[in-house]
């Protein structure tokens, strides 16, 4: 777990070796504290480095070992008495120093950064803070505001920024190691008692109360409801106030609160969840670390909408060249000049030039003879979509993938229109496309396993966390807002109001709620698909309650909003009101309110009093359920898909964990029990009723999310 060797006569090399990452386990903690006893009682040695095999210094605490008891040598112990020490140490970081591995750094008297390696201390975004002394040692080495800031958000930063912050005493474009070595050889004369950052004063701004106050703030609005942060700001306060004997307790007590969370243990599921959901497989047996994906070189992207330059510029971004068709002269060259612009404005934040000599803006579709992938991202409309992929069929060479960024059409439909459905997959990309971090890569049943390899592959470079969904109306995401977003609106019917939803719902963590979220993406999208099912509009058959569409309840609110033009925010109306068109600043509109009261008093629906409790639980426990249906459908392979779609794709905030890990945490019995009730009162809202998976889960004793898995293996799958 740590390699100790001497090298040049006198200098001891402790590498740490803990693939992949070289976290600090308890096997690695035992082993640094026995190679630094070593190195501290052997008269040859004068100097110590700490380096980390495989070029990463190390990644931090093994986070796998905080579900269980802590065995091994505590951490804090371990570093202070290895800043204590008589005997130089010299910190040699490659890859990244983070967490725990940027606290060793921190207690070595000194460090040299490879220019390539990153730092920085995440604790805050797994749920806890840093209490190996983090929140101690760094605001006396660079001072409060900057150490504020980088332990609330938990950002990397690189080698070049830790030096100018004075985290770092050189940077090298050589091997580590040797020139910390070297370093370390030189350092042997040198006075310690400077170099143990622990004994240093913090540097104090005058207005030290203000600026606390002032980033309280800033985490309360951006993590809303999260503890950690505000933990984080109270230990680096103590660093502020308190010598380090009583800070390293403060910073213990903090963490105590900390650890043991159902946020820490959200925030900890999330990490894994993310990088499970990249490990796909199929039930044919193909799956992520056996399946080979092809090289993209060129792409095309048909389509100019919002979508369709969002993609453009993510894959030009990560240097792949692409062609961008429209159908239209005007609309090429709006979206050419807007495409253009997105990657100056991003070139111009990088310092580099931008590339654009990767793009060709074209009206042909013959154009596209050569390219590797094609992904379509017209309007939503089976009929243009399929006339497209035949087209692409005819004029593509027969290896070129061809890919629909539908957000819930059948993407088998379209495979079956072109002469390569093995080729066929979706690729679901969220708006905006060069922002949002959310891939959706939909598997028809005629889809390769070197197709989704590529797609999923694809998304990947383009920094995406790409998740595989089978295919179904809606995949997983939107299949599921439909629960979500009719409970909503079964409230408004009820006596709530937008307001009242949308505040429960944020002050639950949701970044927006669900009406300001629905202003913001546009009411007229869902209103086109409502009018396409034959749930509203002129086609509906009018001896239909208005009130029941398709046999089930049905609420026209909706409808009604966007018959009087108001789609949101575009349109400075929706369910609430703007200052202008295109304006964010949403307020409450008395015209909505009215529209609701009529709407009540037409249909003689006495309104009642709704507590902030019902409309969570309604609007997310429905979510849950449709995501329990999804599993056993075999449209998500694993509950983890589905809270990465949900962390990543809707706002589901991430210290909850997304709506799976949320339901278990909840108690599947108690959700169990609410559903039931609620479909006791609303017997002609299906969703409500709970799924057959969720009682068997609970008939099986609730198992912890990680296992549902087994419990699903009998459902058949459409992955
Ligand atoms: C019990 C009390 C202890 C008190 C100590 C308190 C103070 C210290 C706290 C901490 O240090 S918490 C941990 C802080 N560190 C991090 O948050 C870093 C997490 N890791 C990453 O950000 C990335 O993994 C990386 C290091 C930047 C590497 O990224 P890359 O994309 O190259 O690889 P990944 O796919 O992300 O990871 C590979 C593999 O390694 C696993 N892993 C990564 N880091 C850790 C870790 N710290 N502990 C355990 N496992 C880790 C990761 O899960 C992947 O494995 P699989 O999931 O694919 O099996």
């Amino acid at each position: 777990m740590a390699r100790y060797e001497l090298v040049k006569r006198s200098v001891a090399l402790i590498t740490l070796t803990n693939p992949p990452v070289n976290a600090l386990s308890s096997a690695v903690r035992h082993a640094i504290a026995k190679s630094m006893e070593h190195a501290l009682n052997d008269p040859k040695v004068t100097a110590v480095v700490i380096y980390g095999e495989n070029g990463r210094f190390c990644g931090g605490a093994d986070i796998r070992e905080f579900a269980g008891p802590l065995r091994g040598p505590p951490l804090v112990p371990l570093l202070d008495a290895i800043e204590a020490g008589e005997k130089p140490v010299v910190a040699a970081i490659e890859g990244v120093a983070l967490g725990g591995g940027f606290e060793l750094a921190l207690v070595c008297h000194y460090r040299i950064a490879h220019f390539k390696a990153r730092l920085g201390l995440p604790e805050v975004t797994l749920g806890i803070l840093p209490a190996a002394g983090g929140t101690q040692r760094l605001p006396r080495l660079i001072g409060i505001p900057a150490a504020l800031e980088l332990i609330t958000t938990g950002r990397h930063i690189s080698a070049q920024e830790a030096l100018k912050l004075g985290i770092v005493d050189q940077v090298t474009e050589q091997n580590a190691c040797e020139v910390a070595v070297e370093f370390a050889l030189r350092a042997v004369a040198k006075p310690l008692s400077s170099r143990r950052v622990s004994t240093l004063t913090t540097p104090c701004p005058p207005d030290l109360d203000a600026l606390l106050e002032a980033v309280t703030m800033q985490v309360k609005k951006k993590a809303r409801g999260a503890m950690a942060p505000l933990a984080c700001v109270q230990a680096v306060r103590a660093a502020a106030t308190m010598p380090y004997s009583k800070g390293i307790k403060r910073e213990s007590e903090l963490m105590a609160t900390l650890f043991n969370s159902g946020q820490a243990r959200a925030l900890q599921y999330c990490f894994f969840a993310q990088r499970t959901a990249g490990k796909w497989t199929l039930p044919s047996g193909a799956q992520w670390n056996n399946s080979k994906p092809r090289e993209i070189r060129r792409a095309a992207v048909i389509g100019l909408g919002t979508m369709g330059r969002g993609i453009v510029v993510s894959l030009a971004r990560v240097g792949i060249s692409v062609i961008a068709v429209e159908s239209e002269k005007k609309l090429l060259e709006t979206g050419k000049q807007m495409v253009i612009g997105m990657l100056e404005r991003d070139a111009k934040r990088q310092g580099v030039s931008a590339s654009l000599n990767l793009l060709k803006f074209t009206l042909s579709l013959q154009d596209l003879k050569d390219v590797d992938i094609v992904i379509e991202a017209v309007f939503e409309d089976m009929a243009l979509k399929k006339h497209v992929f035949q087209e692409l069929s005819k004029v593509c060479r027969p290896a070129t993938l061809l890919c629909s960024n539908t957000s819930g059409l059948d993407v088998d439909a379209l495979a079956g229109v072109t002469d390569r459905p093995h080729l066929v997959v979706g690729m679901h990309f969220f708006s905006p496309a060069h922002v949002m971090k959310l891939l959706e890569v939909v598997c028809g049943p005629r889809s390769s396993s070197e197709t989704i390899a590529t797609a999923m592959s694809l998304g990947k470079r383009m920094g995406k966390v790409s998740v595989a969904v089978g295919n179904c109306p809606g995949f997983v995401g939107n299949r599921m807002l439909k629960p979500y977003l009719d409970q909503a609106t079964f409230l408004l019917e009820e006596g709530a109001t937008p307001e009242q939803i949308d505040k429960a719902l944020e002050d639950f963590g949701f970044a927006m709620g669900v009406f300001r979220m629905s202003d913001l993406a546009g009411l007229d999208v869902g209103w086109r698909v409502r009018k396409e099912s034959g749930l509203t509009g002129p086609d509906i058959d009018p001896k239909n309650p208005p009130r029941r569409r398709q046999g089930h309840r049905y609420c026209p609110i909706p409808d009604m909003v966007c018959e009087q033009g108001r789609f949101g925010q575009k349109t400075g109306r929706g369910w609430y009101m703007y200052d202008s068109p295109g304006g964010t600043n949403a307020k409450s509109d008395p015209l909505i309110q009215n529209l609701l009261e009529m709407y009540r008093s037409r249909y003689g629906i006495q309104p009642r009093n709704i507590s902030d409790q019902e409309i969570i639980e309604r609007c997310l426990f429905a979510l849950a359920n449709e995501g329990f249906r999804i599993l056993e459908d075999g449209i998500a392979a694993r509950p983890e898909d589905i809270d990465v779609i949900y962390l990543f794709g809707y706002g589901f905030p991430r210290h909850r964990g997304g709506p799976m890990f949320y339901a278990s945490m909840v108690g599947l019995e108690r959700v169990l029990e609410r559903l039931e009730h609620y479909h006791q009162a609303h017997p002609d809202v299906p969703h409500l009723e709970p799924s057959p998976l969720l009682k068997k889960l609970v008939a099986c004793g609730s198992p912890p999310v990680q296992n549902w898995r087994e419990h699903i293996k009998t459902m058949h799958s459409h992955l």
